[in-house]
């Protein structure tokens, strides 16, 4: 049993707290946020996360999680303290380390010698050694600096913190790296002991091929739209190639999230800055840029113009299994129809608001009236939703499916026009191709 502490509560300062609490040690989360502590120390989980609420609730009953907003008390005869902290984009896209040069700084003002600090949130190559020089002009204690960048997934994150696939651990000191090693001493993970600056790029590069992949699989769809192929059985084909692999080749209307697309711009600025620009990256993104337009384009191309239309939006959240909607692809597909002067409304069935868009958590009644549906998030409700609830609901049933949730012989027979991603259009019956246009 070791004691810890976390500093910063969003996703990954919560999930690896919880997670770390359940492997036995004494972990405090200290986080600026007074109203996030108030809610977590009454036992409130914030976050929409399989399985997190009840394994953080367990472990504060057990005394073995605490949460605080005064970072003295968090950091008190701490042998470790995991800094989680955000690490949002600039202007230019390069990584804003404001938060996490702050958490040092404060931080100085309480350490004990020999404490190891382990840097989770995904940083650029070269902020451990930034981390030291910060931590050395104000404090005389002694430390470590240890790179353990994290890998979880948003909606199966406790799966993939017990059950990862890696655990990276960059140190110069190899008694630190086996302090680290202790801390984590219950799970089977494989091991990666490497420099720091290797385990920070290690992150970067790992999320920046990730998005490569979906990038490469949607430029691949759009090819096959155009000549009649049909992406789904392209990618299973790829994907039995054990080279590649069958994940991550989902073709869509792009990637979202609180990762990609800003480790992404990252990562070129970091290109940059060594002079060697990174043009595959910068690719990568402006392909997702414009593949969060496909719906759009699709139903400007099918009616002419949107002006009026009521549209159901269904899915907010950038994946399944969340709650989180930030850069979600969702939510510029609904600030486009507004601009285009459509009014869509939105159903999720966990994202119950947002500031600028009417949200139901009913499907049927952002269905009712809508002149057409566009699928955002394969949530299981929207990708199990029967055919028949279409057709009875709307007007005249027209689907555009981001994320391909049916497949178009789904439709055979049935009164439903269904666009999807990088397969050809299904029309509908014969007798609704005289009312197709407008
Ligand atoms: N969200 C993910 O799925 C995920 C996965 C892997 C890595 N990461 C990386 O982990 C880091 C954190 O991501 P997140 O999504 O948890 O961020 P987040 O923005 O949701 O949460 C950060 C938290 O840190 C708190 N904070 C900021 N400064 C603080 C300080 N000085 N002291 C105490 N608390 C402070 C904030 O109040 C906030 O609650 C980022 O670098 C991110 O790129 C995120
Ligand atoms: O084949 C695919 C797979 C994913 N996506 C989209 O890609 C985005 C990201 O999905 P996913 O990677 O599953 O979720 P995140 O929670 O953002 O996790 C990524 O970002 C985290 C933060 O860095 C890393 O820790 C994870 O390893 C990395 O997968 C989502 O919008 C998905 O819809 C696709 O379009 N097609």
């Amino acid at each position: 049993m070791k004691k810890i502490a976390v500093i910063g509560t969003g996703y990954v300062g919560l999930v690896t707290g919880t997670c770390l609490a359940s492997l036995g040690h004494k972990v405090t989360c200290v986080d600026i946020d007074e109203k996030r502590i108030s809610s977590l120390q009454d036992g409130h989980c914030p976050l929409h996360e399989p399985g997190l609420s009840p394994l953080m609730q367990s472990n504060l009953l057990e005394n073995r999680l605490q949460f605080t907003t005064v970072l003295e008390e968090a950091v008190q005869g701490a042998e470790a303290i995991f800094i989680a902290v955000g690490t949002p984009e600039n202007k230019d896209g390069s990584a804003d380390l404001s938060y996490v040069k702050n958490a040092i700084e404060n931080l100085s003002l309480y350490i004990n010698d020999g404490t190891l600090i382990i840097i989770k949130s995904t940083v650029p190559p070269g902020t451990n050694q930034k981390v030291r020089s910060w931590m050395q002009a104000r404090s005389e204690r002694t430390f470590h600096v240890v790179s353990n960048p994290e890998f979880l997934r948003e909606g199966s994150a406790l799966n993939d913190f017990f059950y990862g696939d890696r655990i990276v651990i960059g140190s110069t000191d190899s008694k630190a790296g086996q302090f680290l090693e202790e801390i984590y001493s219950k799970l089977k993970t494989p091991r990666l002991l490497t420099d720091p600056l290797s385990a920070e790029m290690i992150k970067y590069a790992s999320n920046a091929f990730l998005a490569t992949k979906i990038s490469f699989i949607n430029e691949i769809s759009s090819i096959c739209e155009k000549l009649g192929g049909d992406i789904e059985q392209v990618a299973q084909g790829m994907g039995m190639d054990s080279r590649i692999g069958e994940q991550f080749l989902r073709a869509g209307i792009g990637f979202g999230g609180s990762c990609f697309p800003k480790d992404t711009k990252a990562l070129v600025q970091v290109a940059k800055e060594t002079a060697h620009p990174f043009n595959l990256l910068s690719t990568v993104m402006d392909v997702n840029e414009r593949q969060k337009n496909l719906l759009i384009e699709k139903a400007l191309k099918r009616y002419g113009s949107l002006k009026g239309k009521n549209v159901a939006v269904l899915g907010l959240a950038f994946k399944p299994n969340t709650d989180d909607i930030r850069e979600s692809p969702a939510v510029s597909l609904i600030q486009r129809l507004q601009q285009l002067e459509a009014n869509p409304t939105a159903y999720d069935p966990v994202v119950k608001s947002i500031p600028f868009c009417p949200v139901s958590d009913s499907i049927h009644e952002v269905l009712t009236g809508a002149d057409f549906a566009m699928i955002c998030t394969e949530w299981s409700s929207i990708c199990d939703l029967s055919l028949d609830v279409y057709e009875t609901t709307m007007k005249r049933a027209v689907l555009f499916d981001g994320r391909n949730c049916y497949a178009p012989e789904d439709f055979e027979g049935r009164n439903i026009e269904y666009h999807s991603v990088g397969r050809q259009a299904y029309e509908g019956l014969r007798e609704n191709k005289k009312t197709h246009k407008h």
